[in-house]
């Protein structure tokens, strides 16, 4: 039987990407996201491709919805594999702008989702008896302190410590934890990013995007097939024996 894997934040950009990767690798794949809309014409792509693809709304940031989308996962395949908690936003919030609203906005989807994406995957291992592989989207601003962008950048190092206290909890049952750092990527949060960045200094989007592009050692923008490339082996059997740790998919914009 095929293996099961849910993405969260599948309607577009990295989680769209990461959803086709994984149908390619052989995986069902449910796809999460709150527009049927979009996730029906994912799932359309991927099984005009020869893949086998299930959407499911829910917004991450209610745990209800989160666990019954994860149950819907199981009643559909009869099984679940692979959780990636992708979902996210991005507001640019320079420190003296910061609002409560914003605190909670980001806090409860980029925070509270995946804490929820991982007791919900977690469960559902339990109940099926077997380990799986949980993978949560933080990002080279979850690593390095990003201007422009504390509420964000902070709700990413709060997934980096979740993912390392995680792992140590399930390690035990053989269920691992990791994340995926990605640089930056060309989607529609990373060009509103730049657009908000650049117009804020009066200046281009142009402008804006190379105040994050500027140190990418590579030298080339992030496709999302880039950082789906690095999540397909986290969710594969070549990245058994590694848990706790974030791949930084980011074209070496920073070294260790
Ligand atoms: N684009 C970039 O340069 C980078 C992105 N990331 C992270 O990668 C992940 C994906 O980012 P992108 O594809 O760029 O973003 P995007 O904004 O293009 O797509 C995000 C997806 O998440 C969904 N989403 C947002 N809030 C949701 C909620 N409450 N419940 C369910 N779904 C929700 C959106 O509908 C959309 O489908 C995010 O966690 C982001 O923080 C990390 C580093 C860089
Ligand atoms: C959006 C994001 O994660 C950046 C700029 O690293």
């Amino acid at each position: 039987m095929a293996k099961v894997a849910l993405v969260t934040g599948a309607g577009q950009g990295i989680g769209k990407a990461i959803a086709e990767r994984l149908a390619k690798d052989g995986f069902s794949v449910v796809v999460v996201a709150r527009h049927m809309d979009a996730l029906q014409k994912v799932v359309e792509g991927i099984k005009a491709n020869g893949g086998e693809a299930f959407a499911v709304t829910a917004d991450v940031a209610k745990r209800d919805e989160v666990f019954a989308a994860v149950d819907q996962a199981v009643e559909h395949y009869g099984d679940f594999n692979v959780m990636v908690n992708n979902a996210g936003v991005a507001p640019t919030t320079p420190i003296d702008t910061v609002t409560p609203e914003d605190l909670q906005k980001v806090y409860s989807i980029n925070v509270g989702g995946t804490i929820w994406g991982v007791q919900a995957a977690h469960a559902a291992f339990k109940k099926l008896g077997h380990p799986g592989k949980i993978i949560n989207a933080t990002s080279q601003a979850g690593v390095v302190g990003n201007p422009n962008l504390t509420v964000y950048s902070s709700s990413k190092f709060a997934i980096r410590g979740i993912t390392q206290v995680t792992a140590r909890e399930l390690a035990e049952e053989g269920t691992t934890v990791n994340a995926y750092a990605p640089g930056i990527v060309k989607t529609p949060m990373m060009m509103d990013i730049a657009h908000q960045v650049g117009k804020n200094a009066g200046k281009s989007d142009e402008w804006g995007m190379q105040t994050f592009a500027k140190d990418i050692a590579l030298k080339r923008l992030s496709e999302p097939e880039d950082v789906a490339n690095a999540v397909a082996f986290l969710a594969g059997p070549d990245s058994d024996y590694i848990t706790g740790q974030t791949l930084e998919v980011d074209g070496g914009m920073q070294f260790h």
